[in-house]
C-alpha cells in the first residue's frame, strides 16, 4: 500500500485523514516523526499550510499534504481565524478555545452568530512544487456545547440544516460536507494525479 505524509501533530485530523484515504494509502503524520515544530508565521491558511508542507517535504524528501485550518467568526470580524488552534493560549487547549468564543459571543442573538470553517491542503511534491486546495463549511456559533465526536470547535459549531452540532454527526456524515472533507475532495479531483506521479 502506498503510503502518504500529513505534516500535522494534531490527532484529530490524523484520525480524520486516516479515514479520509482510507484504504488506499497508510497515512503517516508527524506524532510519529522526530520533526521540531514548524513555527507557523503565516497570516492566510494558505500560507500556513504551504510552510508546513513545505518543511516537512525538505526535511523527508517525500510528497507531504499539511492542513491549515479554523474557525472564521463573522461577528468577531473573522476572529479567530489563523489563530484558532492558540486562540486562548499557547498550550491549544480546544476545551479553553471554546470556552473564549462562547463568552465573547454571549451577548450576541442567534442571527448574528454565523462563522465558517475553512481548511487549506497544501501538497508539496519532492520536485519543488506546491498546490493548494480549498474548503470552507458554514454555519453558526451553538451558545452551548453539544456532542462528543470530532475536535477543536466541534461542540459549537452549529449546522442549521442538520438541526445538530458538527460534534453530533459521525464520521462519514462529517466528511460529506466538512471544510476538510471538500478541500480533499477538491484535491481528489484536480490533484490526484500528483499524487500518483510521485
Ligand atoms: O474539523 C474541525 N473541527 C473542529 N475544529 C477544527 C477543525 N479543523 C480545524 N479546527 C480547529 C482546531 C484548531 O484550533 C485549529 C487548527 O489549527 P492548525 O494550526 O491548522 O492545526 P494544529 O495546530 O492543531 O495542528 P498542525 O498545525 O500540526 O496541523 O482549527
Ligand atoms: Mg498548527
Amino acid at each position: 500500500m502506498k503510503t502518504i505524509v500529513i505534516a500535522t501533530k494534531n490527532a484529530g485530523k490524523v484520525k480524520e485523514f486516516e479515514h479520509m484515504f482510507g484504504s488506499q494509502y497508510k497515512v503517516e503524520s508527524l506524532l510519529e516523526k522526530k520533526i521540531d515544530d514548524i513555527p507557523e508565521t503565516g497570516v492566510t491558511f494558505e500560507e500556513n499550510a504551504i510552510i508546513k508542507a513545505e518543511a516537512v517535504r525538505d526535511h523527508l524528501n517525500c510528497t507531504v499534504i499539511a492542513d491549515d485550518s479554523g474557525l472564521e467568526i463573522d461577528a468577531l470580524d473573522g476572529r479567530p481565524g489563523v489563530y484558532s488552534a492558540r486562540y486562548a493560549g499557547e498550550n491549544k487547549d480546544d476545551e479553553a478555545n471554546m470556552e473564549k468564543v462562547l463568552q465573547e459571543l454571549k451577548h450576541i442573538p442567534r442571527d448574528r452568530r454565523s462563522a465558517r470553517f475553512v481548511c487549506v491542503l497544501a501538497v508539496a511534491l519532492p520536485d519543488g512544487s506546491v498546490h493548494t486546495f480549498t474548503g470552507t463549511c458554514e454555519g453558526e456559533i451553538a451558545e452551548a456545547r453539544a456532542g462528543t465526536n470530532g475536535f477543536g470547535y466541534d461542540p459549537v459549531f452549529y449546522l442549521p440544516g442538520y438541526k445538530k452540532t458538527m460534534a453530533e454527526l459521525n464520521a462519514e456524515e462529517k466528511h460529506r460536507i466538512s471544510h476538510r472533507g471538500r478541500a480533499l475532495e477538491k484535491l481528489w479531483a484536480q490533484g490526484r494525479k500528483l499524487l500518483l506521479d510521485s
